[in-house]
């Protein structure tokens, strides 16, 4: 697996106002496959994301991440892990705006404390399209364009799994359509493992598997499903909850 939670619990605040953010959730994403979270706002689909990526501890549970139980880790050791076996890709595209294209994706090499090959950069902005941007800062991109630096950034320590926190969210439906097809083509044509927290059922569909959330707990699971009864499965679970 290349990346599994086994009964993971979380809970947050102090002891009189805890919330229950993930209730004895167990689940793991194979090797190739891509999968979606969705679920009622504040059913637990970011804190999943967060724990099965190691940026925060669950309360309770195991979560492994290629092979490497996480709850045994120093901080530094689960720092190093993030970087080298995980690649993010966030709502907001979080690029550096003062380096280019092509820095901001040598940038996980680097702080890895390799010295990328300008070949490697290269390579990686064409996977993603964007080989005559290179030079080109964040601002002097459109939001799709940045969203595909932020993909090249993601995939360039070659992770064993790309987590992406609603990636279609600010983007218009031209340029969620090409975000989408590339996270598939990386699935179908690499093998890459791909995790997307979204809301879209339509960007739900793009994936093998959609996993619905509710109060923190994993409520059902669609394989293969198009956007219509996505869409109808979530509508049932907003009105149930
Ligand atoms: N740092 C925190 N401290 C306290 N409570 C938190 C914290 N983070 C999340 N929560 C609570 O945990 C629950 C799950 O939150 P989470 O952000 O995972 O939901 P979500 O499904 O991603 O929601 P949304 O779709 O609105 O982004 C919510 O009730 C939220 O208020």
């Amino acid at each position: 697996m290349t990346a599994a939670l086994r009964d993971v619990r979380m809970i947050y605040g102090p002891e009189t106002r805890q919330v229950l953010a993930l209730d004895d959730v167990t689940v793991e994403f194979p090797p190739g496959t891509f999968t979606a979270v969705m679920g009622p706002s504040g059913s637990g689909k970011s804190t999943l994301l967060h724990c099965a990526a190691g940026l925060e501890r669950p309360t309770a549970g195991s979560v492994t991440i290629a092979g490497t139980d996480l709850g045994g880790l120093t901080e530094t050791a689960l720092t190093h892990l993030r970087r080298e076996r995980v690649g993010f890709v966030f709502q907001a595209f979080n690029l550096v705006s003062s380096l280019t294209a092509a820095q901001n994706v040598a940038l996980p090499l680097r702080l890895a404390g390799r010295r990328p090959a300008r070949q490697e950069i290269s390579a990686a902005l064409a996977a993603v399209g964007l080989a005559d941007r290179a030079r080109h800062r964040p601002s002097e991109l459109s939001g799709g364009q940045q969203q595909r630096v932020a993909i090249a950034r993601a995939l360039i320590t070659r992770p064993a799994v790309v987590f992406a926190d609603e990636p279609t969210g600010a983007l218009d439906n031209r340029s969620s359509k090409q975000v989408l097809d590339l996270l598939r083509a990386l699935v179908d044509d690499h093998g890459q493992t791909v995790v997307m927290v979204t809301h879209d059922p339509v960007a739900a569909a793009f994936a093998d598997r959609v996993l619905m959330l509710a109060d923190g707990r994993l409520v059902d699971e669609l394989e293969d499903a198009d956007a219509a009864s996505i869409a109808a499965r979530m509508t049932a679970l907003e009105l149930a909850w």
